[in-house]
C-alpha cells in the first residue's frame, strides 16, 4: 500500500520544473465490441469528470480484440490493439483489467493470471461470474485485489452495489425481475406490434443487446446466470447455476400473449428468487404478470429488479438492461471504484463471501399461481372430470372458462389456480397426460400478482 501511495501522487503535486506528478492509471481492455466501445467512449468523453473523481487521468493503454484489421465504429489508435490478450494481462504498467469480451474457460484463465499479477478486475461477464465467481473472488481476496462485476446483471442498473451495500442491514426475502433485455424486447414487440419472434430477435442482435450466441438469451440461460449472481448476493449463500430452474421464451406463442392480455396479464420472462424460513428457490420462466404490477409495464430492452426485504419492504430498480452505453456506464463506475480503492489502499476488502449454508425449498414448498390452457373434447362432463383432478391434488381454482376453439372442433378450457405447490401441480399435469378427454395441454405458465 505504501509503495502504491508513493507512486500514485496526489493531485496538484508538481516536480521542480512545475510538471504534474500525478500518474495516470492505466487500464487494459479485453474486447472492443458493443460494451468495450461504450467503455472507450465514456472514459474518453467524460475524462475530466472521471479524473477529478479519482485524482488521476484514466488511460486505456492496450486493447485485445479478435481481429485488429476489423473496421471499428470509433477511432482507436491501432498501436493500442492486439490480438493477444496475454499482452494486456502481462503489461507491466496496467493496473486494471476490464474484461468485456465474453467467454468462460479461457477468460477465466486470463482473469486468474491477472489477479495472480496483482491486477484489479472489472468484468461484465455473467457467464463467468455465475460459474466461477467463487473461485475468482477467493483468488482476489488472496491477492488483495478488487473484482467488480456490476454490468454483469441488468446492464445499467446498479443492482449489485445495491444488494451488497444498500441492503447490507436487511434480510432479503424476494428478488424478482426482468433481467434479460433481449427477451423483454422480443416479448414487448410480439405483444404490442404483433411482430414475429424471428424478426425481433434479429433486431435485438443488430442493436447489440443479444449475446454472441442468442440461444442463451431466448432459452433463459443468461437470465438464470444473472439470477444465480443476485441470489448469491441477496441471500448470502452460494447459489449455483444448477440451483436455478430455467425455461426460456422459445415456446411462447402470440396466442399465449393474447390470452394473457385478455385475462389482464402481460407475458414476461421473470427471474424469481424467494426465501422462506432460510430455504430458497430460484427460477427463470415466462410468467403472466398482472397488468397493475409495476413489472408488467417494463417494456423493450428495459430491465427491472424488485427486491423485498424484511425491514425495508418493497423496492424496485429500473433501467436499460443491455446495450452499449447503459452497460458501459456500470463498467466505468466499477473502474472508478477500483481506482478510488487504489488511492486509499483498500482494494480487495469488499468481496462478498457467501457464508450461509444453502438450503433449497422442496417441491412441496415452492408455491405459485398457474395458468393452464387445455384443448379438450367438446362434450358433456369434460369440465367436471378436469376440476375433479385439481380437487384430488388439493389445487384450488381461481377461475375456469370453457369456450369453443376458434380454429378447430375442440373446446378450450382456461384455468387459473390459486397458490398451489409445484409438487401438486406436477401431479395434476401428469394425470392430465392420461386423461382421454384432454387432447392437448397447450400452455402452462406461472402467474404473478
Ligand atoms: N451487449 C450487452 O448489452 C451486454 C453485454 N454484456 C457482456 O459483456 C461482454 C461483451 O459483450 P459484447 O460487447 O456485447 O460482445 P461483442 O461480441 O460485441 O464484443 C466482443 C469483443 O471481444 C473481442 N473478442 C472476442 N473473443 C476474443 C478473443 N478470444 N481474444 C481477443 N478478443 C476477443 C471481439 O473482438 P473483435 O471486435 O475483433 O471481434 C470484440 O471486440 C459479454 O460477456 C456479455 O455477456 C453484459 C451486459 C450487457
Ligand atoms: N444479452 C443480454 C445482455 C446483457 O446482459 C440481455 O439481453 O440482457
Amino acid at each position: 500500500m505504501y509503495v502504491w501511495l508513493k507512486s500514485y501522487r496526489g493531485e496538484g503535486e508538481k516536480d521542480i520544473g512545475g510538471r504534474s506528478l500525478v500518474k495516470p492509471v492505466k487500464v487494459g481492455l479485453l474486447g472492443l465490441g458493443t460494451v468495450g466501445t461504450g467503455v472507450v467512449r465514456i472514459v474518453e468523453g467524460n475524462q475530466e469528470d472521471l479524473s477529478s473523481q479519482v485524482g488521476s487521468p484514466i488511460v486505456i493503454e492496450k486493447i485485445a480484440v479478435k481481429n485488429t484489421e476489423k473496421d471499428r465504429v470509433i477511432a482507436v489508435d491501432r498501436a493500442k490493439l492486439t490480438e493477444d490478450p496475454w499482452e494486456v494481462i502481462r503489461h507491466p504498467d496496467i493496473d486494471v483489467i476490464v474484461e468485456v469480451m465474453g467467454g468462460i474457460d479461457q477468460t477465466k484463465e486470463y482473469i486468474l493470471e491477472a489477479l495472480e499479477r496483482g491486477k484489479h478486475i472489472v468484468t461484465a461477464n455473467k457467464d463467468l461470474m455465475a460459474l466461477h465467481g467463487s473461485e475468482i473472488l477467493a483468488k482476489a481476496q488472496e491477492k488483495q485485489c478488487d473484482v467488480f462485476y456490476e454490468a454483469s446483471v441488468a446492464g445499467g442498473i446498479p443492482i449489485i452495489r445495491t444488494l451488497i451495500e444498500g441492503f447490507s442491514s436487511d434480510r432479503i426475502t424476494r428478488i424478482m425481475g426482468i433481467v434479460n433485455g433481449t427477451t423483454n424486447f422480443i416479448l414487448t414487440k410480439m405483444s404490442q406490434e404483433g411482430a414475429s419472434y424471428e424478426e425481433v430477435l434479429a433486431e435485438a442482435q443488430a442493436l447489440g443487446y443479444a449475446e454472441t450466441d442468442p440461444t442463451s438469451d431466448v432459452e433463459g440461460l443468461d437470465a438464470a446466470r444473472k439470477m444465480a449472481i443476485l441470489g448469491t448476493l441477496g441471500f448470502r449463500t452460494n447459489v449455483e447455476l444448477k440451483d436455478v430452474t430455467v425455461k426460456g421464451i422459445t415456446s411462447v406463442t402470440r396466442e399465449d400473449i393474447t390470452y394473457a392480455k385478455r385475462l389482464g396479464y402481460e407475458m414476461k420472462l421473470l427471474g424469481i428468487a424467494d426465501r422462506r424460513d432460510d430455504e430458497i428457490t430460484i427460477s427463470v420462466q415466462p410468467t403472466m404478470v398482472r397488468q397493475n404490477h409495476p413489472i408488467a409495464s417494463v417494456n423493450g430492452v428495459f430491465n427491472a429488479v424488485y427486491v423485498h426485504g424484511e425491514a425495508v419492504g418493497e423496492t424496485m430498480f429500473y433501467g436499460a438492461g443491455a446495450g452499449e452505453l447503459p452497460t458501459a456506464t456500470s463498467v466505468v463506475a466499477d473502474i472508478v471504484a477500483v481506482i478510488k480503492n487504489l488511492k486509499l489502499g483498500v482494494n480487495g476488502l469488499k468481496a462478498i463471501v457467501p457464508y450461509k449454508q444453502k438450503r433449497l425449498q422442496s417441491d412441496e414448498h415452492i408455491m405459485s399461481k398457474n395458468f393452464i390452457l387445455l384443448h379438450v373434447d367438446d362434450k358433456a362432463g369434460v369440465l367436471a372430470q378436469i376440476t375433479q383432478i385439481f380437487a384430488e391434488y388439493e389445487v384450488s381454482l381461481a377461475s375456469v372458462v370453457q369456450q369453443p376453439n376458434e380454429h378447430n372442433p375442440d373446446a378450450e378450457i382456461i384455468i387459473v389456480t390459486h397458490n398451489a405447490s409445484k409438487a401438486s401441480m406436477d401431479k395434476v399435469l401428469k394425470h392430465f397426460e392420461s386423461l382421454a378427454v384432454i387432447r392437448r395441454i397447450k400452455s402452462v405458465y406461472r402467474v404473478e400478482g
